[in-house]
C-alpha cells in the first residue's frame, strides 16, 4: 500500500466495495472489469480506479479485477475478521429499532449491550442484547472493552452522555442526534443526520 493518506470519501466507500464484491462473488463471478463494477455498484469507474490506486496495483490491464483476491485484500484491510462490539445508548424508537436490525448479517460489528435511563427498558433483552441503567456505563463497557457506541438519546443529553462515553474510553461515536458533538482530539465522531441528507437529496434535485 504506498504511504499517503487515504481520503475520507474513499474510506467510505471501502464497506461498499467489499459488500459488492461478496454479492459479485456468490453469485459465481470471478472477475470483473471497472466498467462492469462501476455499473454493478453505481459509482463511476474514474472514482473507482482511483479509490483502488491507493493500495497499488489490484487489477491488471486488459484483465480487469480478481473478485476472490479483492475480497481477500478488503477483508484484511476493513479488519473483517474481527469483530468489533458497540454499546447502543439510548433505546427509544430509533435504538430499539437498531437493535432489532441485525448488523452481523451485513458486516463485522455486533451490538453487544445497551443502556437508557428508563426502568420500563433496563432488564430487557431487545433483539437478543440486554438493557442495562445507563449508571452501569462505566463498569460494562470497561469490563466488556467496548469502545464504539451508537448515539440515540435526545439531543439535550447528547453532549452530556458523550463526556460519559469518552470518559469511560470510547474512542469512536456513531451519533445519530441532530447535536454536533464536540469530543478530545483522539475520539472520532461519525453523524448519521437523516434531515441533512433529505436537505441535500432536495437541492440536487433542484439545482441539477
Ligand atoms: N426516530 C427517528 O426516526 C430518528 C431519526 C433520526 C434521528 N433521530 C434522533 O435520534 C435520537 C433518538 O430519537 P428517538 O425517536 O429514538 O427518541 P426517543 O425519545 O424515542 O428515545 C430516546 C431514548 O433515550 C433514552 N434516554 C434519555 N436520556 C438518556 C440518558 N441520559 N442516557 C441514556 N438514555 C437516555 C430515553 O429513555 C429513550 O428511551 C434523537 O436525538 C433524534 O433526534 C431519530
Amino acid at each position: 500500500m504506498r504511504d499517503e493518506k487515504i481520503p475520507q470519501a474513499t474510506a467510505k466507500r471501502l464497506p461498499l466495495y467489499y459488500r459488492h464484491l461478496n454479492i459479485l462473488h456468490n453469485q459465481g463471478k470471478t472477475r470483473i472489469s471497472s466498467r462492469e463494477l462501476s455499473e454493478s455498484i453505481k459509482i463511476d469507474s474514474a472514482t473507482i480506479r482511483k479509490d483502488f490506486s491507493y493500495f497499488g496495483e489490484l487489477g491488471r490491464k486488459g484483465y480487469g479485477y480478481d473478485i476472490a483476491h479483492l475480497i481477500q485484500f478488503f477483508r484484511k484491510l476493513l479488519d473483517q475478521d474481527e469483530i468489533a462490539s458497540v454499546a447502543l445508548i439510548g433505546v427509544g424508537n430509533l435504538g430499539t429499532a437498531l437493535l432489532h436490525y441485525n448488523f452481523m448479517k451485513k458486516g463485522n460489528t455486533q451490538i453487544e449491550i445497551a443502556f437508557d435511563t428508563n426502568d420500563d427498558k433496563v432488564g430487557q433483552e431487545i433483539g437478543d442484547v440486554p438493557v442495562y441503567h445507563i449508571n452501569d456505563l462505566e463498569q460494562e463497557l470497561k469490563r466488556k472493552g467496548i469502545k464504539i457506541a451508537i448515539l440515540t438519546v435526545p439531543a439535550r443529553v447528547s453532549q452530556e452522555v458523550t463526556e460519559q462515553l469518552v470518559d469511560c474510553g470510547v474512542e469512536g461515536v456513531l451519533n445519530f442526534t441532530p447535536s454536533r458533538l464536540s469530543v478530545p482530539n483522539h475520539v472520532r465522531v461519525h453523524h448519521i443526520d437523516l434531515s441533512i441528507e433529505l436537505q441535500t437529496l432536495v437541492y440536487f434535485l433542484k439545482h441539477s
